[in-house]
């Protein structure tokens, strides 16, 4: 492993009782990436993510964390990751800056100044002391990103986290994730099933598709690749899978 690699997933497979799942996922995410984990709904992503993070174990596979084997050594292995998987959960009737409070005490030896630093690292200063069930989805997410800050990680996992959020809303986020990777040197395991937004902030990325990782690389070159846009890419790539295995084209669907 390259003492680069931050995340080094290998040959994860995980099926549910429905059949469905992940199969033989390899990527690795380097120290500095934002690396975009694109895929429709329903492709794996969340559940990559979760066996990363310990929440659903893998039948087969690895993931290592700073070198740490997850099932192994979970605690070193997450000692230095900020997670935010599905929607960020906040006390509703307690402020924003009260909420990154609770959240603070489980690390005892932050400084006292933390909470206030996260809050104005993603842009909630001026709002803090207002109760969360005032704040709008997009200051909520942003909420939870402070939350999951907190603790300075090195390598920040989100999942979705611009989902459903509007436009002003999705473009916070993403200003965000790039000051983040650029002012406190954040790697970024980020996933989308938007492949505009995954050009617009990564410079890295895996394309899963039915449980399969069908491409991984720099995104500069995949674009010299295809030599269009990424979404023209991502629907050749899976048309081309569809094919092979079926021997016909089969229509794409998007949700
Ligand atoms: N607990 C579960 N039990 C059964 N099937 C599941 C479970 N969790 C996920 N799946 C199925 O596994 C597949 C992958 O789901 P997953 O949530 O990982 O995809 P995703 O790419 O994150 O999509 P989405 O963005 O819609 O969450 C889907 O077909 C989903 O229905």
């Amino acid at each position: 492993m390259n003492k680069d690699t931050v995340l080094d997933i290998q040959g994860l497979s995980k099926t549910y009782k429905n059949n469905r799942g992940i199969d033989n996922i390899t990527l690795q995410v380097r120290r500095g990436d934002v690396y975009g984990f694109f895929g429709p709904n329903g492709a794996g992503k969340t559940t990559v993510m979760k066996i990363v993070t310990g929440l659903v174990k893998a039948d087969r596979g690895s993931v290592r964390v700073f070198g740490y084997d997850v099932n192994e050594h979970y605690e070193e292995a997450m000692k230095d990751v900020g997670v935010l998987i599905e929607k960020a959960e906040a006390f509703e009737y307690m402020s924003g800056r009260k909420n990154l409070e609770l959240a603070a005490r489980l690390y005892p030896h932050l400084p006292n100044t933390r909470v206030d630093e996260v809050l104005d690292l993603v842009g909630l200063s001026a709002n803090k002391k207002e109760k969360v069930g005032h704040y709008s989805l997009g200051m909520k997410q942003r909420l939870g990103i402070a939350s999951a800050i907190l603790s300075k990680p090195q390598l920040l996992i989100l999942d979705e986290p611009t989902n459903g959020l509007d436009i002003e809303g999705m473009v916070e986020i993403r200003e965000l994730i790039r000051r983040l990777a650029v002012e406190e040197q954040i790697t970024f395991f980020v996933s989308s099933h938007l492949i505009t937004e995954m050009e617009m902030i990564c410079n890295r990325i895996g394309i899963i598709h039915n449980g399969r990782l069908i491409r991984e690389g720099d995104i500069g070159e995949l674009l010299q690749e295809s030599g269009q846009s990424l979404e023209t890419y991502f629907v050749q790539q899976i048309r081309a899978e569809r094919e092979a295995a079926n021997h016909e084209p089969a229509p794409i669907q998007y949700h």
